[in-house]
Formats: C-alpha cells, sequence, structure tokens
C-alpha cells in the first residue's frame, strides 16, 4: 500500500470506527473457524473485525475473513514493523496497538496501514496528538481509569475521539459510547472462545446483534 500521512490515518479511522459501536477483538486459535466467525459477527450487525496478531493463525484468519463480503479487517496487537508488514501482506485494512511507539507508528505510514494506536493517559495521548493521530485506542480501558478518566480528558483534549478497549463489556459500553469523545469500543465479550471452540455461531451472531441494535455511539 502506498504512504499515509497521520492525518489521512486518523482520517481513515475515524471512518472505520464510525461504522458500528463495537469493534470485536478476536483470537482466532483455529483457521477452520475464521470466516464464519467472521460472518456471525457481520450478519449480527458488526462489520469491523479487529484479528489480534496473538495466535499462530492470526494472518491467515485476516487474509480469509477479508474476502468475506462486508467485512473491514485489521490486524490488532501490532508491536513491530515486522508486524505492520505481515498485517499488509494479509491483506488487513488498519492496525491496532496497545501502546505506541515512534518505530511503530513509522512503519504503519510507511506502509500505508491506518494505525489506532494506544494510549492510556493525558501524556500519551498528547503524543500521539503531536504525531497527527486524532483518533485513538483507550487501552486498558478499565483498568487505567475506564469512563471517568477518559470524561475528565474530553475538555482539555476535545480534538481527540477514543474506541475504549479492555474490560468493555455489554454492560459498561454504553457510559463509554455516551461521552462526547468516544466513537465506538472495542471488546473480545462478542465472540467468547468457548462459543468459538463450541462452534456455536448463533450465539456469536446474538451477541454481536445484541450489541449492535442496544449500544449507541
Ligand atoms: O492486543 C491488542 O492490540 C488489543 O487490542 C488488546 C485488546 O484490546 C484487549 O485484550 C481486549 O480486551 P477485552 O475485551 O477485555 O478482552
Amino acid at each position: 500500500m502506498a504512504r499515509i500521512s497521520a492525518q489521512d490515518a486518523s482520517k481513515r479511522t475515524v471512518e472505520i470506527c464510525e461504522l458500528a459501536p463495537v469493534v470485536p477483538v478476536l483470537i482466532v486459535e483455529d483457521i477452520t473457524t475464521a470466516a464464519d466467525l467472521g460472518n456471525a459477527l457481520i450478519a449480527g450487525g458488526l462489520p469491523v473485525l479487529e484479528v489480534t496478531l496473538r495466535s499462530e493463525c492470526a494472518l491467515d484468519a485476516i487474509k480469509a475473513m477479508s474476502e468475506l463480503d462486508c467485512g473491514v479487517v485489521g490486524a490488532g496487537t501490532l508491536i513491530t514493523p515486522q508486524d505492520v508488514k505481515n498485517a499488509v501482506a494479509a491483506g488487513a485494512k488498519f492496525g491496532v496497538s496497545p501502546g505506541a511507539t515512534d518505530i511503530l507508528i513509522d512503519a504503519c505510514e510507511a506502509e500505508g496501514l491506518p494505525l489506532l494506536a494506544g494510549a492510556a493517559s493525558a501524556t500519551e495521548a498528547m503524543r500521539l496528538l503531536e504525531r497527527g493521530y486524532t483518533m485513538q485506542k483507550f487501552f486498558p480501558a478499565e483498568a487505567a481509569g475506564g469512563a471517568p478518566l477518559l470524561k475528565s480528558l474530553a475538555s482539555p483534549l476535545p480534538q481527540i475521539s477514543f474506541c475504549p478497549t479492555g474490560g468493555v463489556s455489554l454492560s459498561n459500553a454504553q457510559t463509554y459510547l455516551d461521552l462526547p469523545n468516544v466513537r465506538c469500543v472495542g471488546g473480545s465479550w462478542v465472540a467468547p472462545s468457548d462459543a468459538i471452540k463450541a462452534k456455536d455461531w448463533a450465539k456469536v451472531q446474538e451477541l454481536a446483534s445484541a450489541a449492535a441494535t442496544k449500544l449507541h455511539a
């Protein structure tokens, strides 16, 4: 992909984060589950999928899910420039990282991958803002201070929007989504590992549908 500026990356991640109230955070351990898992989430109303690079078949899962209709598939847990190269080669349309380093940001810009980089404090958010990133992941959301922390950042830093992730569930997601500086939330609760192992796609679709219909950004 052609090089991308921080401004264009932010614009693209805002567009992606506005497609649905929840970005499912996925750990795919068995490649034979990837397409069905993706289809269940998309059918439930959650088209934006983050496949974390935390399993051996994660890149193959990104490839498989990228071929599904109506989905937008990204790579999560990006840590190194090689992760970025691998994610782009697999077809990822965006990247997500738990934190941010200049090396990782440079790699994403060079590879043309819009990055949703993580911040957990005012200083981290301001460092990303200095680099031009106005759309950020707030991670680990609950552990770092939850909705009260994000609410406190909204007045001094109104130009930054967040996707809180980490400890977010159906029961607390709307509290985040009600904040003016939140576009969507991320979470693994819509794709629990036991349902994936059992290939219970009806269950996954039901969880996705509950999130898509009950939550509003
Ligand atoms: O590795 C990354 O880049 C991540 O995205 C980390 C995830 O956001 C959290 O692990 C999801 O947290 P839970 O929804 O509480 O399971």
